[in-house]
């Protein structure tokens, strides 16, 4: 099967080729020319399997063979058996008809290792086999970085620069980036934005000169592969509340909006999923965005859930492209104007197409603090401040139809960010056992400005994938 860019102009590509190249050469993001479909007995089936059995069900026809079976297979196993908790992403109920779905039980303990402990193995397996190196270059708000990292760590093939805003991740999650004593691994700490970030990171996959001199991979959620892998936990949940003969809706804590895409491509794929609820924090272009039909950037508000500090949503381009019938030219024009004036306006009818399927909640900093709170004294389940705005939109979603179970995702554990855990509810929640002395550890960085060219000078001097250097 190809992949389309949502710009129209880049070549289709297969799903290796898609997974190498990260973002389309006409600036677009690949999805598949078509979608392909599970039936209701399929689904149903999945009852009661172990997770890397549904991950191998529904991945294996979005490769479409591109990776030989039994190697997908394996690389499926060996990224799961990674994981903590034997259900690998366990449904706890948290109140009537609320769930809340753990993907936080990875070795960085947060929702981005389900993805990149499989995309690790992928590009290492792909890249191997085409006796190449790659760069990768990623933007991080915290936790793609740290999993990033972790799943690339010590591979011959690649090297990886991880940027993230300086001084605006928390203790954590910058030492998870910054503590790994690997000779690929560079985290650079921008003085700048996630936003700053995750553009500059663009503007070298535009930069032809620098992509191809530096064999440029990504592994943010711009990359298919990424939100591919994202999309078997909505499967494994709803099919543990009763799909498929039962609807169910999610509830997802937004940012980058790969999280809550992949929810979208599972219900492309054939599971009823009722509606999909994006919750935003006081960051909320897309809660906005659902109410009034634009999409308008304002600054970046720093919150106690900084992974979602971000105004320019990739992701939402997938969608867009999807709602306008395909139309990279329509596409393009939006992209432009984001460029030019920070801002773009839907049309009604693919903004009415959007509001079919998604609705959007904003939750302040004085309802994540209360909501974090509230579930503490009534259950005595800590939430990380992320989850909470799940939880917390997931409750106005329940308010509007109490009948459909809400599933809302916990996209990373609260030790991660226990300063305004314990703030919200009187518990530090500790590390665990593996990552107890990660305050300890020795740092290294290197800050560098908000300047395209100048981190485009670091990666050339210390990247070893430069063309023409022996595979
Ligand atoms: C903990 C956490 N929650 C939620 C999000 C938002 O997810 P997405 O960017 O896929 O919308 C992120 C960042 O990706 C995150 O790190
Ligand atoms: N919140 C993310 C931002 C990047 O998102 P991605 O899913 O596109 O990689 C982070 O934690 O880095």
């Amino acid at each position: 099967m190809l992949h389309v860019s949502t710009r129209g102009e880049a070549p289709a590509l297969g799903f290796t080729d898609a997974l190498l190249t990260g973002l389309a050469r006409d600036g677009g993001l690949y999805l598949p020319e078509c979608w392909p479909t599970l039936t209701a007995e399929t689904i149903r089936g999945f009852a009661g399997k172990p997770y890397a059995e549904v991950a191998k069900a529904v991945l294996g026809p979005l490769v479409d063979g591109d990776i030989p079976e039994a190697a997908l297979s394996r690389m499926i196993d060996e990224s799961y058996a990674s994981f903590r908790h034997a259900a690998v992403c366990p449904l706890t109920q948290l109140g009537d008809n609320l769930f809340v779905l753990e993907l936080f039980h990875g070795p960085t303990l947060a929702f981005k290792d389900v993805a990149m402990q499989l995309l690790g193995r992928l590009m290492d397996h792909v890249l191997k086999a085409r006796r190449a190196r790659a760069t990768i270059v990623g933007a991080t708000s915290g936790d793609t970085g740290s999993a990033a990292v972790e799943a690339f760590k010590g591979l011959d093939q690649v090297d990886i620069f991880i940027l993230y805003p300086h001084g605006r991740v928390s203790d954590v999650q910058r030492r998870q980036m910054t503590t790994v004593a690997s000779p690929n691994v560079h985290a650079l700490a921008v003085e700048g934005t996630f936003d700053d970030c995750q553009t500059m990171v663009k503007g070298m996959f535009n930069h032809a000169r620098f992509r191809d001199e530096l064999q440029l991979s990504g592994v943010n959620s711009i990359n298919w592969a990424r939100v591919t892998a994202q999309a078997v936990y909505y499967f494994t949940a709803a099919v543990a509340l009763g799909a498929p003969h039962r609807p169910v809706s999610f509830s997802v804590p937004t940012g980058n909006f790969g999280d809550i895409l992949a929810g979208w491509v599972a219900k492309r794929m054939g599971l009823p999923i009722e509606r999909l609820m994006i919750g935003t924090n006081a960051n909320d272009i897309l809660a906005r965005t659902l109410g009034t039909g634009s999409y308008e950037m304002k600054g970046v508000h720093p919150t106690t859930s900084p992974s979602m500090d971000i105004q320019i949503s990739s992701n939402f381009e997938r969608l867009l492209f999807e709602a306008y019938g395909r139309d990279g030219e329509a596409v393009r024009r939006l992209m432009a104007s984001l460029h030019q004036s920070r801002a773009f306006l839907i049309d009604a009818e693919p903004m009415a197409r959007i509001r079919e399927e998604f609705s959007a909640e904003a939750v302040n900093e004085d309802n994540v603090m209360a909501e974090m709170a509230e579930t503490y004294r009534s259950t005595g389940y800590v939430l990380d401040p992320h989850s909470a705005v799940g939880t917390r939109a997931g409750r106005a979603l329940l308010k509007q139809n109490p009948e459909t179970p809400v599933v809302a995702l916990s996209t990373a554990h609260p030790a991660k960010f226990p300063d305004a855990v314990e703030r919200a509810t009187g518990v530090r929640p500790a590390l665990p056992p593996h990552m107890a002395d990660l305050m300890e550890r020795k740092e290294s960085f290197t800050v560098l400005p908000n300047d395209q060219a100048a981190v485009e000078r670091f990666i050339r001097e210390r990247a070893r994938a430069v063309k023409g250097a022996a595979a």
